[in-house]
Formats: C-alpha cells, structure tokens, sequence
C-alpha cells in the first residue's frame, strides 16, 4: 500500500433506476481493472487509481484493501486518515460504517471492522497498549462532540482547534461499538431529495492508539472521516436550514479540495486555517501521515458533473506525495537515541520535516581526520620524549586520515562534479599536509639525531612514506599526475645517489650527472661569478624540501656538530655565509655517502640563490676587474647523503677550482683559508667558526675521517660552549673533559675519552656523534 492510497467506490444503481433509460446510460466506463482506469465517458478523460470498486466488491473487500494495512503502522506510531467523499447519497456512511447496527454482518462498514482489528492486532502481537476513541461532528462550521448525550453545546474553538471533547478509554470491540453506535445516534441527520438519511455534517471518527514498544512508546491515531456530501441544491432541493447546511458542507468540502491542492502542488502554503474541518484535520491531512481516500461515486449520466468533480478531486489527493513519519516518542527515549529518532516528532504540533544537511565527503573527511591533526599537533610537541612512539602515534594518524581519503574516493563518484571538484582540492591540502607534517616529524629527529632505536624509526617512516605515495597515487591517477612531490623528490635524490657510487656508475652516467645537475639547479649567478674570475669554492646545500633552501633540520645538525653557526643566526645571507664554511662534511646514519660531479660550463638555472662570496674576494675581483672564462672541469659539485630513516637529505658541495692564483694571492694575501686553498689548488673553507681551529683535510680524507678529525679536535682543544655542541656532551661532561685536559693534558687517543666517559657511555658518545672508533 502506498503511502496515499486513492480508491475509487461506484454506487451500485438503484433498483428504482432499473427501469430508467438514463439509468443505464453510465457516466464511468471501467477501462482496465489491472492497473485500475477509469473514463469519464462525457469528457473522454481516464483516470487511474489504486482501486476501483464496483458493485461487486463487497465492504469486506474495501476494508481489506483500504483499511486494514492501516492498523499495523498505526500500532507502529504513525497517523493514519481514511475519509470518504463523493457527491451526497453515493454511500460514503455506508462505506465508512457510523452505524455499527446493520442487519447483515457483511454490510458492517469500516469503522467496526477496523475497531474489530484493532483488538485482534492487540491479541494477536501481544502489545501492551491503550485504546481511546472520540467521535466529533462538524456541523456548519462548530464543532459538536458526539460522545456527549448530556450536552448538546457545540465544543469551544480556540486558534481553530476543538477543544474538550471527550476521548473515552475503550477495553474491547463491545464497548467501542457501544461508543460508535452513541456517537452516530447524535449526528445531524436530514432528508434530502437525494438521500433519506443524508449527512449533514462532517463526522471524524479517531481510535488513539499508545502502544509499548521496548524501550519507548509510541502514540498515534486513525482518523476515519464521513465527510458530508457536495450537493447541488438544484437537485437536493434544499431550502432554509438545510439549503445553509448545504453551502457550509460545500464551503468545508471546498477548503479540503483547497488543501489537497496545495499538498499535491507541493505548495509551502496549505490553507489549512480557511474552514474548521481543515483545521481539525491538519495533523491527518498531510505528508506525514497515511492518508487512504475512498471516493464515492454515482455512475448515473445525470450525477456526471458531480461524479467527474469528484474523479478531479480524487486525482489531485492521488498526486500528493506523503512521507509518513512516526509520530510520538517518549522524550527520554528520543534523548537517549537522538540519531535514531532525529527525524521523529511530537504528536499535535504543526511539524516540519527536518532538512537533513547534504553529508559530503569532504566534511566527512575532515571529521575522520580530525584526530589525525590534533593527533599531529600534540606529536610534534612530545617528539622529544620519545621520538620512537610519537613517529608511531603520527603513522597511526596518517593511516586513518589515508583511509578516510580512500573511503572519500569512493563516494565521490557518486557527488556532483561540483563537489567532486571541491573534494579534490582538499585531498590535495590534505596530502600536502601529511607530507608536511612527515617532514616536520623528519626535521624534529634530525634535530635531536641520533636516536636510540633507528631500525624502527626506518620502519615506521618507510610504512607512513609508502601510505602516502600510495594515497598519492590514488588521488593523483583520477588527475593522470605522474606522482608525488614526495616521489619525485626522492627518485631525483635516487639518482643523484647511485651517480655518487661508484659501482653503479653506468657508461651514460654523463646524461645522468646533466639530469641531476639540472635537476638541483645550479644558479646563473653563481656560474657568472665564475666568469668575472672568482676562484672561489661555493657550497651549495640541497635539501629534499627546498632546492635552493637547505633543511633546517641539516644546518641544525652541522651547527651542533660544528658550531659554526650562532643560534640566533637572523638573516638568509648569514645563514648562507655559514653554511658555506660547512664545506664537505656529511654524516649520515652510520653510512656516509660523497660523490663528485664535473659541472659542464653553461650549466643554467633561475634559482635566486646568492652565491656566498666572501667580501674580500670580491673586492680583489673588483681591483683587478679581470675576467676568466669557466672551463668544463673548473666546477665541481660534491654531493653528500644524509640519510634518516626511510628519506635521504641531500648535500652537496660546488667546488670550483682555483685557476688563477695570482688573483687569489693579491686579494687573499693575509687569508690563512685561501693559502689552504692554494695549496691544495681547491678553495676549502672548513667548519670551523673563524678559521680558527682549522683541520687540515686532506685531498683523500674521506668525509667520515675529516668529521671524526672535527669532532675530536673539538674534544681536545675545544672549551666549554664547543664541546657541549658535541652530541651526548652536556655541561657536566664537557667539564669533565677540560678538567681532564687540564690534569693529564690534551686528549690523545681512545683510551682517554673511554677514561673520560667509561666504558659504557664512551660507546654512547661514539654512535651518537657518528664515529668511527677506528678512525679516532
Ligand atoms: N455500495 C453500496 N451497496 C449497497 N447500498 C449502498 C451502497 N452505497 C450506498 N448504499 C445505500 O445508499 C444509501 C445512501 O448511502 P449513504 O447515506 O451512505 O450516502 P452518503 O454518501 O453518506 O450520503 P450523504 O452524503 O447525504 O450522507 C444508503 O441507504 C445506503 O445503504
């Protein structure tokens, strides 16, 4: 059954008419039975419905069809209204059933077979519920309460709602019967010209049901309306009372047309406030509600203007699009499930369906990944404590926030390409943030390298990597993108990689060393310096991040280990300046990688990074104003690796080898770097703050043993601030150390730091500083 539900009942023909020539000449042709037409022979106009009724269908049948699905979704909490209307005399009381004391059980109408029903469904499910009834009639325009012998005073109306009418308790089919069977002796009741017994008003029948449910309670209520018939008066030939009874009925019955409209028009005006039938009937004449309509219909020629009237009015409750909803929840129980029964409301008052807001996946993304940011926020904040779980913690949040993009995936195809565009933007800032939040977390352990448990922080930042490069590809396949900046970063870093080894050097490592020169872009400008003469080594640090901007992360690394630059190191040329002293020390977990690449001349690029030449060079470059052409062997770039975890930071080194000493010499004459450089035909500017604690490297050192050189120089001849830069060196250690010194003098070999440190610790001190033992 559908949620409206139209039927249509033609009026068998009298027995009188038998013998009518009119009479057999029938207004309605029955088209089809299955699915019900009907048409109206006058107009050539069908119509279809959910039933037609003939004469042959008896009222069992009606009930069955029209009625009877009812009861089980009133038990379930739903209002439910079933009215009759047609033209007066075609048997809407019939059909309806005020009477419950008709001879012939078959012609019981619906009203106590629904009543019968009521009390079997009770039996039959064993619902513990309470029945109560009330029978009111609306009689030109005031509201009388049937079930009151006493008082024949029409009920007072406020705000065009009846008030105290009696609802009375009913425990069985008896007594309801005896309340019907009262209630339709004090109905208004006339003959007319059309009907002996003709209605003369509107009669609302209402069985309230509570039922229990488990764990709430549900309260609703069938309507069964006998409305009065629309009449014509030529042919009622009604006068005084009852012709003003007449207008007043067709005046209601022109207001429930009105209502009807409105509702099948989908109009958000429904005039239901225009007559007082519609206003008591508001809760039931709605989309919320089971509304089954039973028109009644003449099938005679001369009732054909009224017949397709009511065909008309019919069609336009058949176009109404109810949605029934529950009606009553104990509070307590909505409370308790507010999800639930969100959409559920209170019995009586004007309801407005509640507009549900469209769900998107993006919010929905956002609130699956708000945990991921806070969780990020929180992590970044404990990284130190303990670098191990927070990376652990932080993978966990990736996950989810992957998994909540992949779900997201899925129900975009399904989205507008409005919103699926949308979507896509912010996956992009959420991948861009994960990638973020990674490398922040890669900075964070690099600032306090090295960590104590490396083989797990490599698993879980390989595991967070691969989920990332996997949601990467996901998002990006549906845009044909290659891969992520993340990938890319790290297949360039790959390349430059398997160029530094030695072993992997193919015979077109040529093309390889241009795709990876090309690829960190080396300045115009530098190359330009190169040009006007300046013999001069350029360091060039590259991180995976930034090409032109190195890591935070590496320079805090250097300047720990080398103390070169200043904490409070404030501009980008300073920082620069430093680093380039940084020269070509590079450490990495345990495994340090160098490579050494010939820059071809010409090598161009738009990276506005400002070549750190030092001042006095500069200055003898302008004296001399001589300019010297780049040869393809002058420049040499040096690259490094750092290797954290799953992600290599890059270093490199552009060495550019001094051509013309004799520039050198007047510029750099009191210049103890530039006589270093000299020598050794390469400008070298060691990681020292001024020069000062200069080691000397030689051509072959590897980066390892020139950084084991610093780091032991440091211990031997540094003071207090330079040794507590010493990773695992705090001010207590660092005393130790110069107290040391200062008792059996400078620091030699191995056995005095293990005399300095222990055993134990010596070896602490030695992995997190990046040593080699054999080296020291
Ligand atoms: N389907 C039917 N089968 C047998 N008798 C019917 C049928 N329909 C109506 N009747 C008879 O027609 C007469 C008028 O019916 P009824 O009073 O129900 O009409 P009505 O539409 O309610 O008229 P009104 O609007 O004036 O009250 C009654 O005597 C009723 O028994």
């Amino acid at each position: 059954m559908d949620f409206v539900n139209v039927a249509l009942r033609i009026k068998p023909i009298h027995k009188n008419y038998l013998f009518d020539e009119n009479a057999n000449t029938s207004c309605l042709k029955i088209i089809s039975k299955e699915p019900p037409v009907v048409l109206a022979v006058d107009r050539l106009k069908t119509y279809d419905f959910d039933n037609i009724f003939t004469e042959e269908d008896n009222q069992e049948t009606i009930y069955n069809e029209c009625v009877k699905p009812l009861i089980k979704y009133v038990k379930e909490g739903y209002n439910c209204t079933v009215f009759a209307y047609g033209q007066t005399g075609t048997g809407k009381t019939y059909t309806i059933g005020t009477d419950p004391q008709v001879k012939d059980q078959n012609q019981l109408g619906l009203i106590p077979r629904t009543l019968n029903e009521v009390f079997e469904y009770n039996q039959n499910e064993n619902l513990e519920s309470e029945i109560l009834l009330s029978f009111i009639e609306i009689y030109k325009e005031k509201v009388y309460d049937l079930l009151q012998n006493e008082n024949n005073q029409p009920l007072l109306v406020k705000g065009m709602k009846a008030e105290g009418f009696r609802k009375e308790k009913v425990f069985n089919f008896r007594d309801a019967t005896h309340f019907l069977n009262m209630g339709n002796k004090n109905r208004h009741i006339a003959g007319t010209k059309q009907n002996a017994q003709s209605s003369r008003s509107h009669a609302i029948f209402s069985i309230y049901c509570k039922v229990k449910h488990s764990g709430h309670e549900t309260c609703a209520k069938l309507n069964l309306v006998d409305l009065a018939g629309c009449e014509s008066v030529r042919k009622t030939g009604n006068k005084g009372s009852t012709f003003d009874e007449g207008v007043n009925i067709n005046k209601g019955l022109l207001c429930i047309g009105q209502v009807m409209t409105a509702l099948s028009d989908n109009s958000s005006y429904v005039p239901y406030r225009q007559s007082i039938i519609t206003s008591i009937l508001q809760d039931s004449l709605n989309k919320n509600n089971f509304v089954s309509l039973i028109a009644c219909v003449s099938n005679y020629q001369d009732d054909t203007t009224e017949t397709i009237q009511t065909l008309e009015f019919a069609s336009r409750v058949k176009k109404v699009k109810s949605r029934p909803e529950v009606n009553k929840v104990v509070s307590q129980y909505k409370k308790d499930n507010p999800i639930l029964f969100q959409n559920t409301r209170t019995a009586g008052t004007p309801f407005k369906r509640p507009q549900t807001p469209m769900r998107t996946p993006a919010k929905h993304s956002r609130m699956a990944l708000m945990p991921l940011l806070s969780n990020k926020e929180q992590s970044s904040g404990s990284i130190a404590s303990d670098q191990s779980s927070s990376l652990k913690s932080f993978g966990t949040s990736v996950m989810s926030g992957i998994s909540a993009i992949s779900s997201t995936s899925d129900v975009q195809q399904t989205l507008s390409p409005v919103i699926q565009k949308y979507m896509s933007k912010m996956e992009d800032s959420l991948i861009k943030k994960m990638e973020d939040s990674l490398m922040k977390k890669m900075e964070e352990i690099a600032k306090s390298t090295p960590c104590a448990n490396w083989s797990d922080l490599q698993t879980e930042v390989r595991k967070i990597k691969t989920e990332i490069a996997q949601i990467s590809s996901v998002t990006l396949s549906r845009k044909k993108a290659t891969s992520s900046p993340i990938e890319e970063r790290m297949s360039r870093a790959k390349k430059v990689l398997s160029y530094g080894n030695s072993a992997n050097k193919t015979p077109d490592s040529d093309n390889t060393k241009d795709q990876v020169v090309n690829s960190f872009k080396v300045p115009d400008k530098l190359i330009d310096r190169k040009r006007n003469n300046v013999n001069v080594r350029h360091t060039l640090s590259i991180s995976p991040i930034e090409p032109d901007q190195p890591r935070r992360s590496i320079r805090l690394s250097i300047k720990r280990l080398h103390g070169d630059i200043e904490p409070g190191d404030v501009t980008q040329k300073d920082k620069r300046r430093r680093l380039s002293k940084n020269g070509d020390i590079a450490f990495a977990n345990g495994n340090l990688m160098t490579s050494q690449i010939n820059v071809r001349k010409g090598v161009s690029d738009s990276s506005v990074c400002q070549p750190p030449v030092r001042r006095s060079i500069r200055l003898a470059l302008k004296k001399t104003g001589e300019e010297e052409s780049l040869e393809e062997e002058d420049l040499t770039l040096e690259s490094s690796y750092l290797k954290i975890g799953g992600t290599s930071f890059l270093e490199s080194t552009l060495k550019l080898k001094i051509k013309d000493n004799e520039i050198l010499q007047k510029g750099k004459k009191k210049n103890d770097t530039c006589k270093d450089a000299n020598k050794n035909n390469v400008l070298n500017v060691k990681a020292t703050p001024a020069g000062k604690r200069l080691v000397k490297k030689s051509k072959n050192d590897s980066p390892y043993t020139a950084h084991t050189k610093v780091v032991f120089k440091s211990l031997s001849e540094g003071g207090q601030k330079e040794l507590e830069r010493l990773h695992y060196v705090g001010s207590k250690t660092a005393q130790q150390i110069l107290s040391f010194r200062t008792v059996k003098g400078p620091i030699k070999n191995i056995s005095d730091l293990k005399e300095i440190f222990g055993p134990k610790k010596f070896n602490t001190f030695v992995k997190k500083n990046f040593l080699k033992i054999e080296l020291l």
